[in-house]
């Protein structure tokens, strides 16, 4: 069994989990905090349940099961899933079966109506055989009598295969819908978590929990495990065994036939000892690519690479500032729609395969073959009995069934249990506050606080460390700025540069430097005050480690402001502002050219990347790549409502020229036609050629800002700053 090291109190001390237990779906639930049953261990939440479960039994303190684990069947690990199934299950069925209740009510009243077909079926076949006996005794047996009792079978199973295809469509469309809601939480979750949560390693293990519980709703499972709808099935399998049971016992109450049951039962349960066998009728591979048409291929990959989006660390810094949470979401969603309407669309009318022919005449079963062996069991019980023929037909059909029913169940309850703990992770997870939000009595309206000339900073003793970290990357920040000037932050590798921008734009959050009292103002207002998304919309930036988007330049232009990425002349401007206009030319297909970066690769679907897809893929060198995401932080550079501009060494990868041309255009973006500052700019540079444009200059040095003032002031101290511009230039 893997482990890995605990951190039981690490997301206390991160205040992650403010809410009280709630099975709701929302984020924030307005019920009334209860606390859960529990006869020795009290839990609060269902967070708390979802990590006693993850902790190693005999080992009370530290390592915990790794994210998927499975969970051993102990008296500890049934009493918590007890407490998920009571606390959490129902609720959370209440709201898959508002997505259908109709549909979702069929789906219950066919499984359980499924579950008696054996029972049926077996009693049909002793009724015509104990017929044909009885005609065979009596000398009147006819073929035409037995081509019509025949007849009569055969229609009962047409009719029950009709019932079984409509039960399963019926199916089909409540587990996609289920399958729908949850994975569209989870990645609404995924998207609205910001930098600060997503570094807490118990929270990163209970997404990745709540991704396999949403993930479980794909078709076959996939990770061994099981949707929720599956709870169904124990119920079904349950009326089945029962009613098999039943069956048995009203053949043999008059005698006793204890050996041979014993023995019919052994010859039966011996060949599902065997492996099974992977169907050679199952799509390979290979089969996909004739699945999908292009836009089904295309739906698929843009659907995968929406989640990519939400999921992938490299584009949250992104995904927040750019506030592309509906747009993925909005995306994803249309995605999955095309993608599920054809994939029902293949289950119902796929090529017929011999499975499907087995639909149309269920009596051809091979597996039925096998079987034959087992007769010898009831031709002992026929001699020794008065038994008719049909009654022992029915006696072995439903051994076979009560022997089949028990290992499903036991499977199934197998993997229930699993999907328990899943499910609590998944409602846990709903429950996550993204940690840079403030309570709402707090927030203060972005835009009533808004200043003539762009945002003013001050920040006064700040400090920041690394979660998992001893030594901070940031100690005793002190720097204001008024709004409307231009900050250059030089100083060596890993001083911490970088660190400072991403808090400045409320990607990270800030401790107080020891002892002191850390406070960070914007517009005169601590920024913890304000709400990160409302923040967001008027700053815009280019983070050194930027998002190389496998998509169409256009997209990765124009997310830079999300409502204007259908209109094209508003990315061509962009583009014509960062100078990339000859990249455009360049590319086969203009600013529709997919852009692929290696390294950022999205899961592609059969289909999309070959006789599907029109659009041709194209590499860009690292400049190129610059320039995009630097059109894309001028796509909301642009617009009045955006204050401060960041830009983490916007120009590392240009030559000269460009870079001054660069510096020229954020020059004018920041002001009027007559001077007048619009928006305030901090950038990054090891250039100090470009450090002398700025109004000040703060000189940073293992994590602090050793000197701060004008370009001419810094040299004047013939300090640090002054030592490394003489160095560069
Ligand atoms: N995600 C992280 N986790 C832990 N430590 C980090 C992380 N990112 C940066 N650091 C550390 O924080 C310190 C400051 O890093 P930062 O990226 O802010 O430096 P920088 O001045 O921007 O460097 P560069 O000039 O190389 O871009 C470094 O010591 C770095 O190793």
């Amino acid at each position: 069994m893997q482990l890995c090291p605990g951190h039981s109190n690490l997301s206390r001390s991160m205040n992650l989990w403010p809410q009280p237990f709630s099975s709701d779906f929302s984020f924030q639930s307005n019920k009334p905090q209860r606390k859960l049953r529990e006869p020795q261990e009290r839990f609060n939440s269902l967070y708390d349940i979802w990590l006693a479960s993850r902790s190693v039994p005999g080992e009370p303190k530290s390592p915990l099961l790794v994210p998927g684990a499975q969970r051993r069947l102990t008296r500890k690990n049934t009493r918590l899933a007890y407490l998920v199934l009571s606390n959490y299950c129902l609720d959370f069925m209440k709201r898959l079966w508002h997505q259908h209740p109709t549909r979702t009510t069929l789906m219950m009243a066919c499984h359980l109506v499924r579950s008696l077909f054996p029972v049926f079926r077996g009693y049909s076949q002793a009724l015509i055989i104990d017929e044909v006996q009885a005609l065979i005794a009596s000398g009147s047996f006819t073929w035409n009598r037995l081509l019509y009792l025949a007849g009569t079978e055969l229609l009962r199973r047409y009719a029950e295969s009709v019932f079984d295809s409509f039960a399963i469509h019926n199916e089909n469309i409540v587990s996609g819908s289920a399958k729908y809601h949850v994975e569209y939480q989870q990645l609404k979750q995924r998207t609205r978590l910001d930098v600060p949560t997503f570094s807490d390693p118990l929270t990163r293990d209970l997404l990745l929990e709540s991704d396999l519980f949403a993930r479980s709703f794909n078709v076959g499972g996939g990770f061994g495990s099981i949707s929720p709808l599956d709870f169904f099935q124990i119920f079904a399998l349950f009326t089945e065994i029962v009613s098999h049971l039943f069956l048995i016992l009203s053949i043999t109450s008059s005698y006793t036939h204890i050996g041979i049951l014993l023995l019919s039962l052994f010859s039966v349960a011996l060949p599902l000892a065997l492996p099974y066998t992977s169907s050679p009728f199952s799509h390979s591979h290979a089969d996909l690519d004739s699945i999908y048409t292009s836009r089904e291929a295309r739906a698929a990959d843009r659907r995968e690479k929406m989640r990519n989006l939400a999921y992938n660390d490299c584009h949250r810094p992104e995904v927040l500032l750019f506030g592309l949470e509906d747009w993925i979401l909005k995306s994803w969603s249309s995605a999955w729609k095309v993608v599920y309407d054809s994939e029902q669309t293949s289950q119902c009318m796929g090529s017929p395969s011999l499975s499907n022919l087995s639909s149309f005449f269920p009596g051809i079963n091979p597996s039925d073959l096998f079987f034959a062996l087992q007769n010898i069991p009831f031709l002992l019980l026929l001699q020794t009995s008065s038994a008719t023929l049909g009654s022992l037909t029915l006696y072995r059909s439903s051994i076979q069934s009560v022997v089949f029913g028990i290992r499903s169940l036991l499977a199934t309850t197998r993997m229930v249990f699993q999907s328990v703990f899943l499910m609590a992770a998944f409602g846990a997870c709903m429950e996550i506050k993204p940690k840079l939000e403030p309570e709402i009595e707090e927030k203060v309206d972005y835009h009533g606080t808004r200043l003539k000339g762009g945002v003013s900073i001050r920040a006064r003793n700040i400090s920041y460390t690394y979660p998992g970290c001893t030594e901070p990357a940031l100690k005793n920040i002190n720097l204001t700025l008024e709004a409307g000037e231009t900050l250059a932050i030089v100083g060596y590798n890993g001083s911490g540069k970088s660190t400072l921008a991403n808090i400045l734009l409320r990607i990270y959050d800030f401790d107080p430097s020891p002892g002191q009292e850390g406070q960070l103002l914007i517009n005169d207002v601590d920024i913890r005050k304000f709400d990160p998304v409302d923040y967001h919309k008027h700053v815009s930036a280019v983070f050194q480690g930027f998002s190389k988007f496998n998509s169409t330049l256009r997209e990765n232009v124009g997310i830079g402001s999300i409502e204007r990425l259908p209109h094209r002349p508003s990315i061509e401007d962009a583009l014509d502002l960062a100078r990339a206009g000859a990249i455009v030319d360049a590319l086969p297909q203009g600013i529709q050219t997919i852009l692929q970066c290696p390294g950022y690769e999205t899961l592609s679907y059969p289909g999309s990347r070959n006789q599907h897809t029109t659009n041709q893929v194209h590499g860009l060198s690292g400049g190129e790549w610059q320039r995009i995401a630097i059109a894309r932080a001028f796509m909301r550079a642009k617009h009045p409502d955006t204050d401060l501009l960041v830009f983490d060494e916007p120009t590392s990868s240009l030559d000269a020229h460009a870079q001054n041309q660069i510096f020229n255009t954020i020059h004018r973006l920041s002001r009027d036609d007559d001077g007048t500052c619009l928006k305030t700019v901090v950038f990054i540079t090891h250039r100090l050629s470009t450090a002398r444009r700025a109004d000040k200059v703060a000189m940073m040095e293992n994590g602090t800002i050793t000197e701060f003032g004008t370009h001419e002031e810094l040299l004047k101290k013939k300090g640090s700053y002054a030592a490394l511009y003489d160095q560069a230039v």
